[in-house]
């Protein structure tokens, strides 16, 4: 096991959704999927959303590794890119880091007292990007949940902002529905790779309020990336323009889609709620 019963955390959110982070910059960290599993269990581990391992990078100030609550490991994770690289900009003293991923290099800036912004790149518009098992039109796939003749959901956006995300139009947002219908679809055949499933209901062109159920994860108080995703679906769709205030369970993330460049770009929140070490 390369993961000791000395090896020390920090608790963090951003926006409510919670990480235990392990610095891995000198010391690597490489727990097994049980491992994690285990580190991310609310009963019986330190318990989180998603597991965060900062380690060495050649090409960036670091890389930023994600584990699922379920174990798994993902491309990257939008609320833990503004807390890694918090951390980093506290440590190095720069208003400014590079933060490589599965997914890809990613930039954070400072944005305000506890505020980062990151620029989350341009998003996978096509069904290959997302992926999809076949081709379709991304602004509103063929998919949809309930009865054949009266769907309670159908026609959602599809969007890789790094990993897979399919966003439906609608004010149904309570917790049974959310998390019966979300976990239905994260495992749909469509998606060879899972998907986050996220639920936007457009309150205004410039503000959603969002739930999102995340792969590996089920339902959490925030999703950076799939913020990022419902502000893509809506304004392909012309529900919103290409800037909005995303109301998240834990908190709100402004989310851009840059017109001239075609990076979205995210600025939220970061909080530390302690430390520890891993049991
Ligand atoms: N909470 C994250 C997303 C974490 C990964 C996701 N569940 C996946 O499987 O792709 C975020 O803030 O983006």
């Amino acid at each position: 096991m390369t993961h000791s019963a000395t090896r020390p955390f920090v608790r963090m959110n951003g926006a409510g959704n919670d990480f235990v982070v392990v610095n891995a910059l000198e010391t690597p960290f490489a727990p097994t999927a049980d491992q994690a599993r285990a580190i991310a269990d609310r009963d019986s581990g330190q318990g989180c959303d998603q597991l965060i391992a900062i380690e060495p990078s050649d090409r960036a100030d670091a890389f930023m590794r994600v584990w699922n609550a379920d174990g798994g490991q993902v491309e990257t994770c939008g609320n833990a890119l503004r807390c890694v690289g918090w951390l980093l900009m506290e440590s190095t003293g720069k208003d400014t880091v590079v933060i490589d991923t599965l997914g890809g290099p990613t930039t954070a800036s400072r944005a305000g007292l506890h505020q980062v912004r990151v620029d989350m790149g341009p998003p996978g518009l096509d069904w290959t990007d997302v992926p999809l098992a076949e081709e379709m039109d991304t602004r509103g796939i063929e998919l949809q949940v309930g009865p054949i003749d009266a769907p309670i959901l159908h026609t959602p956006g599809a969007v890789s902002m790094g990993n897979p995300h399919v966003v439906f139009f609608t004010d149904r947002q309570d917790d049974g529905f959310v998390r019966g219908s979300g976990s239905l679809v994260e495992h749909h055949p469509l998606f060879p790779e899972g998907v986050n499933v996220g639920f936007a209901n457009v309150l205004a062109p410039d503000r959603i309020r969002l739930r999102v159920w995340e792969r590996g994860a089920g339902l959490t108080k925030a999703c950076g990336t799939g913020a990022c995703a419902a502000l893509v679906a809506t304004a392909r769709r012309g529900l919103t323009g290409r800037h909005a205030v995303i109301e998240a369970d834990g908190g709100e993330l402004v989310i851009d889609w840059d017109e001239s460049s075609g990076h979205v770009f995210m600025t939220g929140p970061v909080e530390i709620e302690g430390t520890g070490t891993l049991r």
